[in-house]
């Protein structure tokens, strides 16, 4: 029902995993031009395996399908390409997860990573109009001394990576177990967010806050189980990266008309929406606003105040913020 209002809306995605982007099709190019041997006999049979009971289910395909990733190239076709795609949704900002020790632990340089996925994001600011900038993740299922490696390569790239966030397998996996390398990268001068409470217990968003000192959560869904925490999260205007597709995928929740978005939303919390791992999960940015809105009979002032909420929470400059803010309103004045 407001499908041309979301297509017409400029848009922010805060929450993309760059590898999460890989459709089959790509993935079958690249495993071709890599010599590369897949376990699928075609783009269908790897669609078909896209069935997720929980986020490991997922976690396990998604390592599996980076691999064909190798070369320079591969990274920049496939930041492109997904960068295209959200272009046609109407996205202005991109703020791009990547995995570096997903790539460095199969031999592929972190140079070779950051130097493919930055020239497609100078070539997509020229070419497309879509600004974009680099967050690294540390995949919170390795220890801390992996995650101190993988700062410390990244800090020669400073110029290219704006920030640091904390991923993969949540349960089991506190934030706390992070919190040296956390400080020395807000030393460093990162904006920093983590994975918190998409799994994982609320207990994982106290502590990404209050020891990672976070400046956003990615997800922060099991939050609203915990009032005081909610509190906090308002008074602190912590924006939170939701991915509804995402959460129906990996059975955070078991339909979305059930998605806690809107209980967020009415309890003040500053609410994104995102698409997380799109080639996995069904739909990129648009097809998310989309679904979600159906589902929880969102208003035009509702979808509007996400999409507000996605460039104040973005890392943009001010005065581009102000002329995409601008034209939200002007497409909600113009279109009827
Ligand atoms: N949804 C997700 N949660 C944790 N780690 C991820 N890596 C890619 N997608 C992820
Ligand atoms: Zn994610």
């Amino acid at each position: 029902m407001n499908d041309a209002l979301i297509r017409s809306l400029p848009k922010c995605e805060l929450h993309i995993h760059i590898e999460g982007s890989l459709e089959p099709e790509l993935m079958f190019a690249l495993a071709r031009r890599n010599g590369i041997a897949l376990p699928y006999e075609s783009v269908e049979a790897v669609r078909r395996a896209y069935q997720f009971r929980n986020l490991q289910d997922f976690l396990d395909i998604y390592y599996q399908g980076m691999s064909v990733l190798i070369t320079e190239q591969d990274f920049y076709d496939l930041a492109f390409a997904y960068l295209e795609r959200a272009k046609a949704d109407n996205v202005r900002h991109v703020e791009m997860f990547f995995d570096p020790q997903g790539h460095t632990a199969r031999g592929v340089a972190f140079e070779t990573v950051t130097d493919g996925l930055s020239r497609a994001i100078a070539d997509a600011e020229r070419t497309l109009g879509v600004s974009a900038c680099l967050v690294m993740c540390f995949l919170r299922h390795l220890d801390e001394a992996s995650a101190e490696k993988t700062l410390d390569e990244a800090l020669a790239f400073k110029d290219r990576i704006v920030g640091i966030g904390l991923d993969s397998s949540e349960a089991g996996h506190p934030p706390s177990k992070f919190k040296r390398v956390f400080g020395r990268a807000r030393d460093a001068g990162f904006f920093v967010t983590a994975h918190a409470g998409e799994e994982g217990p609320a207990s994982y968003v106290w502590e990404a806050l209050d020891e990672l000192g976070v400046e956003r959560i990615d997800h922060g869904n099991r939050a609203m189980e915990d009032e005081t925490l909610v509190g906090r999260l308002v008074r602190e205007k912590m924006a939170l990266t939701v991915c509804p597709l995402s959460n129906l995928r990996l059975r955070v929740v078991d339909d979305l008309s059930h998605h806690p978005l809107r209980r967020m939303m009415d309890k003040g919390l500053v609410v994104t929406v995102n698409s997380d791992d799109p080639a996995y999960f069904g739909g990129y940015v648009n097809q998310n606003y989309r679904e979600i809105s159906e589902a929880l009979a969102l208003s035009r002032e509702e979808i509007a105040a996400i999409v507000r909420n996605g460039f104040h929470a973005s890392l943009m400059p001010d005065e581009e913020k102000k002329k995409a803010l601008a034209e939200v309103d002007r497409v909600l004045t113009e279109l009827p």
